[in-house]
């Protein structure tokens, strides 16, 4: 959608509906739209974040915005002009969400988006309805089925609703939904190899970003404030630190191969869990990363030469043809690949893309994982299985599956090396066991699941 540039317009909100149109009408990607469009901007600081502000929360909250929507329209969201309803989604957006927006300047703009795009007409209507919208908006009345309701009001799809409903319950399901539509944290982790997390805050300031220590794990490093985006800046150009959640710091504590072992880690995507297994073992033995995309291990070595981390070879494989012949570790992780539920608010438009049927050939696609990975561990080796899903049917069910099968392998408790995370006493109780779903927000991080297997 080219629309005219005009002084009188706020730049950012003419690109929001630009973006916001690219991804519900062409299937653009949330994060790469916006990631293009910044790249090509002269935009401030400030328009900068207003613009992802207003796509990524527009693009969660759709299914909320399009259900009040639609009680101001005459016609059904269908059948609406596609631009003009990207126009009224994105200052619906600002409208309901963002506070210091103030009502005028929003509708003014979207009225004059409208009126250069499309016409007097257009512009009409939407002066129309969002002032309609912004009388009546404390009189809406939302479903009262629990589904509908927490499915628009959280605007999640019915079916995830539906299920977490079942298993979760209220209020375990509504913390949830919540948190989904929380702005995820920069969490940064420390390479101790090049400086200790005092230093990495210290470097960050002169920087111009605020960052503190994490309370939860001895690699962290929470940002408070960042001007300029965190990969450029000058300490993560000389490999002082990696951008990783928390939950995900978990798996080499977890795992805990010494310095000098042999680690084998499949599905190892980019390198997020392989740079940390490599740092952890004080950069000594051998990490070997498997992964099926070449594009993947090409950034995998850029990391590891940024981290300076020579331990880590690469193979570009399908991880269910490695041989377990000639591949053999007894410290194994597999990061499998998941629903992602876990990580459901680190990309607007992730909910929208998932479906129901793609579990099954998921939960398929793990046991065959764990079934052959489970061939390379050594007597009295580890295999630690990952996701960063809370899921039962691709975590705890696929752990029991495969212990069915394979009993020659035992659940090993982990609380002791968890010892500097604050778990609560019933995950105590589950590390203690083998076992471990981290809800997501519940201490602040991603969700994630890991089961710690012991070949006897
Ligand atoms: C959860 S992600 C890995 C994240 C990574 N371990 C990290 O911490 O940054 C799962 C990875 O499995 C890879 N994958 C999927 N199927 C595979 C296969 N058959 N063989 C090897 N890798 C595969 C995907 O490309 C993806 O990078």
């Amino acid at each position: 959608m080219a629309i005219k540039k005009d002084k009188a317009v706020n730049k950012a909100r003419i690109m929001a509906a630009e973006i916001v149109y690219e991804v519900m009408e062409r299937g653009a990607f949330a994060n790469l739209a916006l990631a293009k469009a910044l790249r090509n901007s002269d935009l401030s600081a400030a328009d900068r974040h207003l613009l992802t502000e207003i796509v990524n929360g527009t693009v969660r909250m759709i299914k909320h915005l399009d259900w009040v929507l639609e009680l101001f329209l005459h016609s059904p969201i269908k059948k609406q002009n596609p631009y003009l309803l990207s126009i009224l989604r994105t200052a619906l957006y600002q409208l309901m969400f963002l506070a210091k927006v103030p009502d005028y300047a929003l509708v003014n703009d979207a009225v004059e988006i409208s009126r250069q795009k499309m016409g007097a007409k257009m512009a009409g209507v939407s002066n129309a309805v969002l002032r309609n919208i912004i009388r009546k908006l404390d009189k809406i009345k939302y479903p009262d089925d629990p589904v509908s309701f927490y499915s628009i009001y959280y605007s999640h799809p019915d079916w995830l609703v539906k299920l977490w409903l079942d298993t979760l319950g209220t209020q375990a399901c509504e913390t949830l939904l919540a948190y989904n539509n929380s702005r995820s944290r920069v969490v940064l982790r420390c390479n101790p190899l090049k400086c200790s997390r005092e230093e990495l805050i210290d470097k960050l300031e002169e920087e111009g970003v605020k960052a503190q220590l994490s309370p939860l794990t001895p690699w962290g490093i929470v940002v408070e404030d960042n001007p300029q985006p965190i990969a450029e800046t000058a300490s993560f150009k000389k490999g002082y630190f990696y951008i990783q959640n928390e939950a995900s710091m978990l798996a080499a504590a977890i795992l805990n191969p010494p310095a000098g072992e042999r680690v084998l880690d499949l599905c190892c995507g980019v390198g997020g869990k392989t740079t940390h297994l490599a740092e952890y073992m004080n950069n000594q033995g051998e990490v070997l990363a498997v992964e099926f995309y070449a594009q993947k291990l090409e950034l995998l070595r850029q990391n590891c030469q940024r981290l300076g981390l020579g331990i880590v070879k690469d193979l570009e494989k399908d991880i269910r043809t490695l041989n377990s012949k000639e591949v053999k570790a007894r410290y194994l992780l597999l990061d499998a690949p998941c629903s992602g539920w876990g990580v459901l608010n680190r990309r607007a438009d992730a909910r929208w893309r998932k479906n129901q049927e793609e579990i099954n050939e998921l939960t398929q696609l793990q046991a065959q994982f764990i079934s052959h990975a489970a061939t390379m561990v050594e007597k009295q080796g580890y295999l630690l299985y990952a996701t960063c899903t809370i899921n039962q049917a691709e975590n705890e069910e696929i752990i029991e599956g495969f212990l069915e099968e394979n009993q020659h392998f035992v659940l090993e408790g982990f609380l002791s090396k968890l010892s500097f995370f604050p778990l609560d006493k019933p995950d105590k109780a589950s590390a203690n066991r083998g076992m471990l779903t981290l809800m997501p927000g519940k201490y602040g991080t991603d969700g994630m699941f890991y089961a710690l297997l012991r070949r006897k």
